[in-house]
């Protein structure tokens, strides 16, 4: 074991875990990343080359967050020198009657995002190729975007690095002693840091078995499927198509979700947003393909421009709390262990304010933002600790 101590560690460098070891360093406290797999890769959530960003939220704290973080998305790209977001726009559509909707647009509202509400008539001239189901509302959340992932996620790490930060790829955390300095054992070496960060996405419940909490985390599988249009650049981000979510295609149904076709010529994204439960290590054996066939009705329905069977489909992970809510917290017995998990296939474009909070909490700092709504112990009664 070196003598060394950190003043953190972080375990996972996703978007969550890079942006939250930035900040520590930023902040001059010298900090380990360690990273179960060699970088880049492509076997947790943070990978691929995009995800969609904006203020179109139904929670106050989520626009509140969301506020902040366009600005530090703004900053990141300008330490970086590239390009992380470009604006396309975002349509919802949903139920004009339902709670989410209407919650939705009230929200918007009290907070002055920047909108557009469609009428019916005036949908087809501003948005060919997309039949609106009858009975939906339409919006348009304008400054809403996307975010390059992969582009984003290296340009972090990078700053990381060249802010002293140390990271150190393909060793996996095999178990963490609490302590006043926590002991982090990995297969190749030992380390000691006064503060502990775990963002270790679908891996969270199993490093944190180490500290006798489990949370209530459901690992999903997605299928990422692209469909290819049948005239090419029908919904392409030079076309100026937006991103859109669908809420409730069906009742009962998860939302739908798509970008423009930009990353594979020909190709747009569109997803269901829930997946089949798997085990992170065994996410290939999971094969259900559920979530396809809605997809495939629902473009068959409402994007007529695409071939309804998808031409390329992906593999990425969401790690879902009961309420679709984060965990950013402490650990309830040790507080100088912090925890960022459970963010339910929305994380993405909160990771630099999320890497902020989550900095604050382990310098030991009151966070900037209100992080009631994302503690441990709203799961109470799920939460299992064998302490
Ligand atoms: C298909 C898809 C579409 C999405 N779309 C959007 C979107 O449009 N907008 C949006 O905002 N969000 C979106 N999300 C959600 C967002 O991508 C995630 O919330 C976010 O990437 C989660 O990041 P993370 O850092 O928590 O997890 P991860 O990226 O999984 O990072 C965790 C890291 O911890 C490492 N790790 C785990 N265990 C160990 C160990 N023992 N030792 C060392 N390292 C370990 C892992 O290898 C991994 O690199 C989407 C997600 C998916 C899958
Ligand atoms: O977070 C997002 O914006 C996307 C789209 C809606 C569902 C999940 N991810």
């Amino acid at each position: 074991m070196s003598s060394e101590v950190y003043d953190c560690i972080v375990i996972g460098s996703g978007i969550q875990g890079s942006c939250t070891a930035y900040q520590l360093a930023k902040n001059q406290q010298k900090t380990l990343l360690l990273e179960q797999f060699v970088l880049p890769h492509s076997r947790g959530s943070s990978h691929g080359q995009t995800r969609i960003i904006r203020k179109a939220y139904e929670e106050n704290v989520y626009i509140q967050m969301m506020q902040e973080s366009y600005e530090l998305w703004a900053q990141l790209e300008e330490e970086a020198g590239v390009e992380l977001y470009r604006r396309t726009g975002l349509l919802v559509m949903g139920p004009e009657n339902s709670e989410g909707f209407s919650c939705l647009q009230a929200t918007m509202q009290s907070h002055k995002i920047p909108r557009v509400v469609l009428e019916k008539q005036e949908f087809r001239q501003h948005i060919p190729n997309v039949n609106l189901t009858d009975g939906n509302g339409a919006l348009i959340d304008t400054n809403a975007g996307v975010l390059y992932a992969d582009r984003a996620l290296r340009a972090v790490q990078r700053l990381f690095q060249s802010s002293e930060g140390v990271i150190k790829d393909g060793e996996k955390v095999i178990d963490i002693t609490p302590g006043a300095v926590v002991t982090v054992t990995t297969g190749s070496g030992v380390y000691r840091g006064r503060s502990l960060v775990i963002t270790a996405g679908p891996w969270a419940n199993r490093l944190l078995t180490h500290t006798g909490l489990q949370l209530p985390l459901k690992v999903v599988k997605i299928n990422v499927c692209y469909w290819k249009e049948k005239i090419p650049g029908t919904y392409s981000v030079s076309q100026r198509f937006p991103c859109f979510i669908q809420m409730e295609p069906k009742e009962g149904e998860y939302d739908i979700y798509g970008l423009p076709s930009n990353e594979y010529p020909g190709l747009m994204k569109v997803c269901y947003h829930m997946g089949s439960e798997t085990e992170p290590d065994e996410r290939d054996k999971q094969t259900d393909r559920g979530d396809i066939d809605i997809l495939m009705r629902y473009i068959t329905r409402c994007l007529p421009g695409l071939v309804p069977v998808p031409a390329v489909v992906e593999t990425c992970m969401y790690t879902v709390t009961p309420d679709h809510h984060f965990v950013l917290d402490s650990h309830p017995t040790y507080g100088n262990i912090i925890i960022g998990a459970g963010f339910s296939g929305h994380g993405f474009k909160f990771g630099p304010i999320i890497g902020k909070v989550l900095s604050q909490l382990a310098m030991g700092q009151v966070p900037s933002h209100d992080l009631s709504p994302f503690g441990i112990r709203r799961f109470q009664s799920h939460a299992r600790s064998s302490l």
